[in-house]
This record gives C-alpha cells, sequence and structure tokens, in this order.
C-alpha cells in the first residue's frame, strides 16, 4: 500500500497563516492546503504557488495549494486556524473577541465537516475564548482542540533571557503559565539557562523586567508594526506544535488546553504545561505553585474568564 503524505490545513492566509504555511512545507510535514475568503482566492493561490515553487529551491517537498473551497481541506490530518482580524496599536487582543468568534463559528462548521477526524490548533485571538469557542462549535473531545500562547510566550521569554545574559537561546528554558494576555505568569522559579535556576544569574529587578516585558511582547511588535501583529514567531511556535502532534513526539510543551478540575479551574481553556503527541493533548502537567504563583493564576484566569462572558451573551 502507498504510503500517504500528511495533510495540514491552514485556514487563514494572512500573515501568520502564509507564513506558517511555508515553514510547514520547508520542515515536509505533510502537504498543505491554504484557506481563505472567496474575495481572497486568488492572492492565496499566488502566495501557495510561490511557495511551492520555492521547493525546487529549498530541497523539500510538499505541495501546498491555495483555496476557498473547504472540500480540498477534507481528511486534514491535522487543521490550525489563524483567520481572523489581528489588533492595531491601541487595541487589546480582547477587543477582536466578537468578529473573531463568529469567524471562528463558521470556519469550524466547515473543517468538521469535511475532517471529524482532525486534530484543531487555534491562533486567533483573544485565543483562550476562540479555542473555548472552537471546542464548543465543533464537538470534538478536549484533546483534538488546542490552543497557541505558550510556545510563543515562552520564547520570547527565552530570548530575552539569552540577549540579557549573552549566552545561547537553545541553553535558555522558560515556563509561561495562564491567559495569553498582560496577565499571563511567566514562572521564574521554574526557568533556567543550562540547568542553572535564572534566580542565580539574574538580579531581581532585571528578571522583574524581563517578565514584564514577555507579557507586553505581543504588544510590543504591534507597535513597531504599525499595522498587524508578530507572525515570524507566532508561525514557528504553530510548527513545533503541530511537529509534536504529526511525530507523535510526545513533548512537553505549554498549550491552552480544556480544564477540568486542574489548577484549581473548571470548563476553561489557560495555558498550562502539557504532553503533546498524536492523540493531541494527550497530558496536562499539574505542579505545586506558591500562594503568589497561585493568585496571579488566577488574575490571569479570571481575565480570560471576562472574555468568554462576551461569547455566552
Ligand atoms: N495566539 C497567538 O499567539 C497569536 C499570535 C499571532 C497572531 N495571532 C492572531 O492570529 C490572527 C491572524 O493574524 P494575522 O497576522 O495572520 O492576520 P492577517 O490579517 O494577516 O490574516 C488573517 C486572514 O484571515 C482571513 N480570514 C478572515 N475571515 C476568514 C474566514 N471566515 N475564513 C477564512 N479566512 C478568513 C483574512 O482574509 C486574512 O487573510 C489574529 O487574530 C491575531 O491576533 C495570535
Ligand atoms: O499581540 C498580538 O495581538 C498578537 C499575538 O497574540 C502576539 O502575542 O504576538
Amino acid at each position: 500500500m502507498a504510503i500517504q503524505r500528511r495533510k495540514i490545513s491552514v485556514i487563514g492566509g494572512g500573515f501568520t497563516g502564509a507564513t506558517t504555511a511555508f515553514l510547514l512545507a520547508q520542515k515536509e510535514l505533510g502537504d498543505v492546503v491554504l484557506v481563505d475568503i472567496p474575495q481572497a482566492e486568488n492572492p492565496t493561490k499566488g502566495k501557495a504557488l510561490d511557495m511551492y515553487e520555492a521547493s525546487p529551491v529549498q530541497g523539500f517537498d510538499a505541495k501546498v495549494v491555495g483555496t476557498s473551497d473547504y472540500a480540498d481541506t477534507a481528511n486534514s490530518d491535522l487543521v490550525i486556524i489563524t483567520a481572523g482580524l489581528p489588533r492595531k496599536p491601541g487595541m487589546s487582543r480582547d477587543d477582536l473577541v466578537s468578529t473573531n468568534a463568529k469567524i471562528m463559528r463558521s470556519v469550524t462548521e466547515q473543517i468538521v465537516k469535511y475532517s471529524p477526524n482532525t486534530i484543531i490548533v487555534v491562533l486567533t485571538n483573544p485565543v483562550d475564548a476562540m479555542t473555548y469557542e472552537v471546542f464548543r462549535t465543533s464537538g470534538f473531545p478536549k484533546e483534538r482542540v488546542i490552543g497557541q500562547s505558550g510556545v510563543l510566550d515562552t520564547a520570547r521569554f527565552r530570548s530575552f533571557v539569552a540577549e540579557e545574559l549573552n549566552i545561547s537561546v537553545e541553553d535558555v528554558s522558560g515556563f509561561v503559565l495562564g491567559g495569553h494576555g498582560d496577565d499571563m505568569v511567566p514562572l521564574v522559579r521554574y526557568s533556567y539557562a543550562g540547568g542553572i535556576p535564572l534566580e542565580k544569574l539574574i538580579d531581581a529587578d532585571r528578571l522583574t523586567a524581563i517578565v514584564e516585558r514577555t507579557r507586553k511582547g505581543g504588544g510590543e511588535i504591534v507597535n513597531l508594526l504599525g499595522n498587524g501583529s508578530a507572525y515570524y514567531a507566532p508561525a514557528a511556535s504553530l510548527v513545533q506544535m503541530a511537529e509534536a502532534i504529526l511525530k507523535d513526539k510526545k513533548r512537553i510543551l505549554p498549550s491552552i488546553a480544556y480544564l477540568e478540575g486542574e489548577y484549581g479551574y473548571q470548563g476553561l481553556y489557560l495555558g498550562v504545561p502539557t504532553v503533546l503527541g498524536g492523540s493531541g493533548i494527550e497530558r496536562v502537567i499539574e505542579l505545586d505553585l506558591t500562594t503568589d504563583e497561585k493568585e496571579a493564576l488566577d488574575r490571569s484566569a479570571n481575565a480570560v474568564r471576562n472574555v468568554m462572558k462576551v461569547l455566552a451573551q
């Protein structure tokens, strides 16, 4: 029997969607279907063809097609949702909730129709609430609906620490819990450089500044870009999660997972450490938190709950 390549659909062919599609193809994680609205069909086809034409030069074997027809996504192994509005300077991610929730509902119905057994990874903001909306609309089991925030937030933290210590980013590990907002909880106590706790290497004041910069990392890029939000690091983060799932790597990566009692929360999508593998979220890892850390996580969880109230209206 012929072995078939994996199929990955990326919904939304804008900055994050197109960048993700290209990285997925470059890593030969599967053939990629890039989907956008009918009005954007030609540019989407153009981007996909352009990517495919890079394959002989870069030496990757992956087909990339652009479309507005969900029939082309049928039987996807993985679907990544990037469709929706990004914020502009002066906006919070939460300002996007109503518009992007409608988009989540419509794209999820199409995804489920054509790929009822797929795993969905959501990027669209406000991502904790949007992941919940996709979960609710899809009717999928919780392990097959996952949100991306922690890989990106941790990557920002690791970059800033590496810069501070003038060391390789590879040797820095970070740990960010909570919602993808300014209340996220970077946990310095669980962060290391070359196995050495960061608190032994960086002054408390500097560490506080790095934590603050991480929390506001998305806004820093929004202000620099002027019209849109980050896409290179978000796309790289999606691809790391996709690789863990498609190759059943069982990596410990932070994901936005549906909590039913873990960390004391019920019925909430929130960023936590997880094991990501072929079934999606295979396990949520629970850790003991100090009183201060739990209070910070509660603030972040409350911020997500407040956004979710809009969905209930
Ligand atoms: N969770 C994260 O860490 C993270 C990181 C980066 C961006 N984001 C979010 O991802 C989303 C996309 O960001 P972007 O920079 O790619 O924006 P973008 O404007 O470049 O692209 C969005 C694309 O979605 C398409 N779209 C809109 N409605 C659609 C629909 N119904 N079906 C299919 N496609 C549709 C648009 O035509 C556009 O091409 C935003 O909400 C942004 O805030 C989240
Ligand atoms: O900041 C944004 O609006 C986009 C994204 O969530 C990010 O953190 O870069």
